[in-house]
């Protein structure tokens, strides 16, 4: 009778502990989705291992990419891979913002979130473009503190599901909408939106002239366009083989088809007709480390790998998510070092007006 107690006593214990590493523990962010709900979005779990070792191969040596009109694809296919992982790892706002002391994450994800569509200058009434929406964190924050319109675009629909879902769940679908698209070729009319904004999102364009030319199309003259560009500083040497090496481990962790140096961004507003009204490296003091979040991350990405090789192992979770929690973890390392030697930021803020004539 007592070694059954015992027994019974230690399978109760060690069921509640699995469960607590898991789902609690597990679910980084609490934001909805469970370590146990992990998939590889759109992707059929048996074609999961398949589809990463082709986007590798892909983005291996981004600048040398042969065909920059298959990038969207296999952006589209990182994002089956990584949505997952990142809502559970990192809540629903896929960006960085920068730490600001006695405030949470959640706290300086939002304050950076509204400081852009604060720029725009919009309100209730107005309809806005959210370019490279992701699962739609940015866009509710967004909608819900200027009252607009805000439609999102995203080439992944895994993502549009996703965030309306969320846009449901927070009462804000009459004011938020998703569509599935290219930013590169829009399904907009020209002159349709009164502002529109990308946060972390035309990175993934090989040519920024392509998407910067779409974003002045669809605006209103008059209307405003504010981004956050992932860029190269003037620290950024390339004949420096550590500076090259962590931007290589950036674009290859994060379907990037070559970063770009600060100073293009406001060169090609120009170049497609914006008017450039303010550019700014948000990441630079007297605001705090964008990266300190992603170091302060390690215990949890150790935990986080053992949950997703365990969940692989039991056949819960498809069998390339450990390959792929394994690239990002790789490329956090690159995104840290690119943060502390200065030679890349995430945040490289550019506001614009399309003309009134
Ligand atoms: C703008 C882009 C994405 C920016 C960030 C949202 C993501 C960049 C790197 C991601 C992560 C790295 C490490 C992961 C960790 C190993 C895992 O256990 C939990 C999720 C991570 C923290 C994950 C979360 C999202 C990022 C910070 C790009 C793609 C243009
Ligand atoms: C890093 S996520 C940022 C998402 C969102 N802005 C946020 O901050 O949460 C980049 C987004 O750009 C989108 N994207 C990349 N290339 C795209 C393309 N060619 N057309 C439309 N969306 C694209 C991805 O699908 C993803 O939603």
């Amino acid at each position: 009778m007592e070694t059954l107690t015992l027994f019974m006593t230690a399978a109760v214990i060690a069921g509640g502990g699995i469960y607590w590493f898991v789902c609690v523990l597990g679910s980084a962010e609490q934001k909805g989705k469970r370590a146990a709900d992990l998939s590889g979005g759109s992707i059929s779990a048996e074609k999961v291992g398949d589809k990463y070792k082709q986007y590798w191969s892909f983005f291996l040596r981004p600048k040398e990419i042969e065909k920059p009109s298959q990038v969207p694809d296999f952006v589209d296919t990182f994002y089956n891979l990584v949505t997952d992982i990142y809502e559970w790892g990192w809540g629903q706002s896929f960006h960085f913002s920068p730490s600001l002391p006695g405030k949470s994450h959640a706290a300086a994800t939002r304050l950076h979130e509204e400081f852009a569509v604060d720029l725009l200058r919009v309100g209730p009434g107005n309809k806005i473009l959210d370019i490279g929406c992701g699962v739609g964190g940015p866009m509710r924050a967004i909608a819900a503190k200027s009252g607009s319109n805000v439609v999102g675009i995203t080439i992944n629909e895994y993502q549009v599901g996703r965030a309306r879902i969320h846009n449901v769940k927070a009462g804000l679908d009459s004011l938020c909408e998703v569509v599935r698209g290219d930013f590169l070729q829009m399904p907009f009319a020209d002159g349709s939106f009164d502002g529109a904004y990308s946060i972390e999102a035309t990175c993934h364009a090989p040519k920024l002239e392509d998407v910067y030319g779409e974003i002045y199309r669809v605006l209103k003259p008059g209307a405003m366009y504010v981004s956050y560009e992932w860029v190269t500083t003037g620290v950024y040497r390339s004949d420096d083989p550590e500076h090259v090496e962590i931007v290589h481990g950036i674009e290859r962790g994060d379907a990037l088809p070559g970063l770009r140096r600060f100073d293009e961004v406001a060169e090609t507003a120009r170049k497609v007709g914006f008017e450039v009204l303010q550019e700014k490296d948000l990441a630079r003091p007297p605001n705090g480390p964008w990266w300190a979040r992603l170091k302060m991350g390690r215990i949890a990405y150790w935990r986080n790998h053992v949950v997703v090789s365990v969940l692989a192992k039991l056949g819960i979770a498809p069998e390339g998510v450990v390959e792929v929690h394994d690239m990002l973890y790789k490329t956090a390392e690159h995104l840290t070092r690119g943060g502390e030697t200065g030679i890349f930021t995430p945040m490289y803020m550019i506001l614009c007006r399309k003309p009134v004539n």
